[in-house]
């Protein structure tokens, strides 16, 4: 492994203070592999060992393990963001709850936080506007995509049963998600900014719901009254963000934009099709900077070590009036 210091051509063996430089690193590679052996389930970094003589990807890991293990996710605590921090990183992460997805990526951005987790889409609800738009608004990556299922609980304290509720509060996915079953309700809808904070809201009054998840009733003392309340079967796709660029896995997002002139998003879009790239996600958002001007966030199901994706990216940079490429990765799924 330190062979690996010599292949970036900044130290060898010969240069002076390389001694303690090796010791250091030494240990740093020791509580690597103790921090890769404490980890739950198959996340990419695991993956990703085979490929440790990638500089990029040494200091990815690196950053994480020497000073920033803070992974931020949709707190409090309790919620699906919640969740899914706890199935991915070790119980060593500092998972630390935020209280909104801008503050997150913003976290992630600042290098105040190694990993972000944001949700991104649901099958029935769509693209979570927030996480796009921050997507635009900062410089963050995306290393992991994690499909969840997402049960929904009708949640409410001790005593409280289904006839005393006429508010019900949550996050406004969580309430799109189950809107035939709370529409029955006869009860207000009061928007929250994640499920966790709905659950912290209705603590102690008879008369208020939350929409959450069993995990987060239990959390915050609460009790879950009826679950599966969703309307269909109901899936979120969540993100892991960092601040380094991933190139491996098997798909590739960018955001981008296309002026505003007849079949420019036509054009732009070409490549992936002549190439024969499947595109498995693309959203439009409208630009806050720019009236009726649009930025879209895509998906494609290339990597970009491959050079038919590479060419697909760098024709699409010749159409777009920007592209902001925010690497590859592999998804797994959670359900
Ligand atoms: O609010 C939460 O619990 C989140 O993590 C965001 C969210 C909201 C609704 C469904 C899935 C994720």
């Amino acid at each position: 492994m330190v062979i690996f210091i010599k292949n970036t051509g900044i130290l060898s063996r010969e240069s002076p203070g390389i001694s303690e430089v090796i010791t250091r690193v030494e240990k740093d590679l020791g509580e690597l592999k103790e921090l890769l052996t404490r980890y739950r389930t198959s996340i990419s970094i695991i993956d990703l060992m085979p490929m440790i003589h990638e500089p990029s990807l040494t200091k990815f890991i690196s950053e994480f393990l020497m000073n920033n293990n803070k992974v931020a996710y949709l707190g409090p605590e309790g919620s699906y963001s919640h969740e899914v921090a706890l199935q991915l990183f070790s119980k060593n992460a500092d998972l630390t709850p935020l209280k909104s997805i801008g503050d997150i990526v913003k976290c992630v951005y600042q290098g105040d936080c190694g990993f972000g987790v944001i949700p991104i889409e649901n099958n029935q609800a769509g693209v979570v506007g927030e996480s796009m738009d921050s997507l635009v608004k900062w410089g963050v990556y995306v290393n992991h995509a994690v499909e969840y299922k997402v049960s929904l609980c009708l949640v409410v304290n001790e005593g409280t049963n289904i006839n005393d509720i006429n508010e019900v509060y949550s996050h406004p996915h969580a309430i799109n998600e189950a809107l035939n079953f709370i529409s029955r309700l006869n009860a207000s809808i009061n928007y929250t900014q994640s499920t966790s904070e709905a659950l912290r809201l209705i603590k102690g009054y008879r008369h208020k719901a939350a929409i959450a998840s069993r995990i987060g009733a239990e959390i915050h003392g609460l009790r879950p009254l009826i679950c599966g309340i969703e309307d269909n079967p109901n899936y979120t796709r969540f993100l892991v963000i960092s601040r380094h660029m991933g190139r491996i896995g098997d798909r590739t997002m960018a955001i981008f934009s296309v002026p505003n002139k007849p079949g420019s998003l036509f054009n732009a879009l070409k490549p992936f099709a002549d190439l024969g790239i499947n595109l498995s996600m693309i959203y439009s958002r409208p630009n806050r900077a720019s009236p009726w001007g649009y930025d879209f966030l895509l998906e494609t199901e290339c990597q970009l070590t491959n050079e038919a994706c590479r060419r697909a990216f760098d024709e699409l940079s010749d159409m777009a009036v920007y592209v902001k490429l925010l690497g590859s990765y592999s998804i797994m799924r959670i359900y």
